[in-house]
């Protein structure tokens, strides 16, 4: 049986990776606590205790957690910001290309996917790699996310009425994020970046516009190229162009509809004369964004069913 330590269980998605592991004969969950959540006496005891730790902490706080890890068997998966390009670590994203799950498995240091990142780079890496986005494509990319990815600091203002309805933020144009969106989707120019939030607790949609100028080839041939990259995926769902059956009273593409999930749909729209297009991909921040791409990365790990717990 696999001893795994979330360090940050009692936060929004250390919380809910424990509700989703609980049950699971093949997982022994060592646990902490609320009290002794900061101790560090205890998490070392428990850092170095476990076969898999999964860090749902801020960046600072993660990089000390590692720090404190002398078991050179345990495996780390990190839900942070903090080692997401550090070639030192291996960026946990089963499907961002041929070959990634075998370097999952291989390793002791996973980065966790960002929410953001996760969308961006579904969107971006399979257009690029086949050549119909060049690398040097200068690029917006546009998300909304349910209030939940600020944390708990975010989702008490939001529920307790003191947040906006919906909010542009960010507007310094470095997020966080952006860093492993252009690293991992192989982009050469930085993209500007313009996230948001709403008054929802879990949901995401990043949507990347284009002129059909900005292309070597047709909106047609990038949903083709999208079908073929995630044919094998259980988790990936790459839609037909122009979808229509995602779309709610006449139009609408709600950002909520995957919450509780592990699935990351790739909806591609263009116009009727196909010059301009939309990229869309939605998912739930907290599942596939957070803590399902975890718990896939971990039962990569494990070598169990990558869907155990997911579905
Ligand atoms: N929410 C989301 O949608 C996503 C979050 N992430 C990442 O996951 C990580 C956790 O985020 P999230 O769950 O949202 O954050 P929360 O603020 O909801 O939870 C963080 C938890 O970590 C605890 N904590 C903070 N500092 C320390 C410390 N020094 N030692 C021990 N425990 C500590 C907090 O305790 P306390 O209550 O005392 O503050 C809290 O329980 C972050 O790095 C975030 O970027 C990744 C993808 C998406
Ligand atoms: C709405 C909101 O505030 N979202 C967070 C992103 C969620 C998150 O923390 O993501 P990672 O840990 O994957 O980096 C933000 O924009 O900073």
């Amino acid at each position: 049986m696999a001893r795994i330590f979330i360090d940050g269980e009692h936060g929004t998605t250390g919380l809910q990776i424990a509700e989703r592991l609980a049950g699971r004969s093949d997982i022994e969950l060592l646990s902490l606590p609320l009290e002794r959540r900061r101790s560090v006496e205890h998490r070392r005891e428990l850092l170095n205790a476990a076969d898999v730790v999964i860090l749902c902490l801020p960046d600072d706080a993660a990089i000390e957690s590692v720090s404190m890890i002398e078991n050179a068997n345990t495996a780390v998966i990190d839900a942070s910001t903090a080692h997401r390009i550090n070639p030192d670590w291996v960026y946990g994203f089963a499907e961002l290309a041929p070959g990634q799950r075998d370097k999952i498995r291989a390793s002791k240091r996973i980065a966790n996917v960002g929410c953001y990142a996760t969308a961006s780079i579904a969107l971006l890496r399979p257009i690029i790699e086949s050549g119909l986005l060049p690398a040097d494509a200068a690029i917006n990319l546009i998300g909304v996310s349910g209030y939940s990815g600020g944390g708990k600091a975010l989702i008490e203002v939001q529920e307790s009425g003191q947040g906006d309805p919906f909010a542009f933020y960010a507007l310094g144009l470095s997020h966080k994020h952006l860093p492993e969106i252009q690293m991992w989707s192989g982009l050469q120019t930085k993209p500007v970046f313009l996230p948001s939030v709403g008054h929802f607790p879990t949901g995401m949609l990043v949507a990347l516009p284009l002129h059909a100028s900005q292309l070597n080839g047709s909106a047609q041939q990038i949903a083709d190229c999208y079908a073929s990259w995630y044919a094998n995926e259980r988790f990936v769902h790459a839609k037909p162009l122009n979808t229509q059956d995602v779309l709610v009273r006449g139009g609408f593409l709600p950002a909520q509809t995957l919450s509780n999930t592990n699935v990351l749909e790739v909806l591609p729209y263009a116009s009727a004369s196909g010059e301009e297009l939309v990229l869309i991909a939605r998912l739930d921040n907290l599942g596939k964004g957070a803590s399902g791409s975890a718990i896939q990365n971990l039962n990569i790990l494990l070598g169990c069913d990558e869907a155990a717990s997911l579905e």
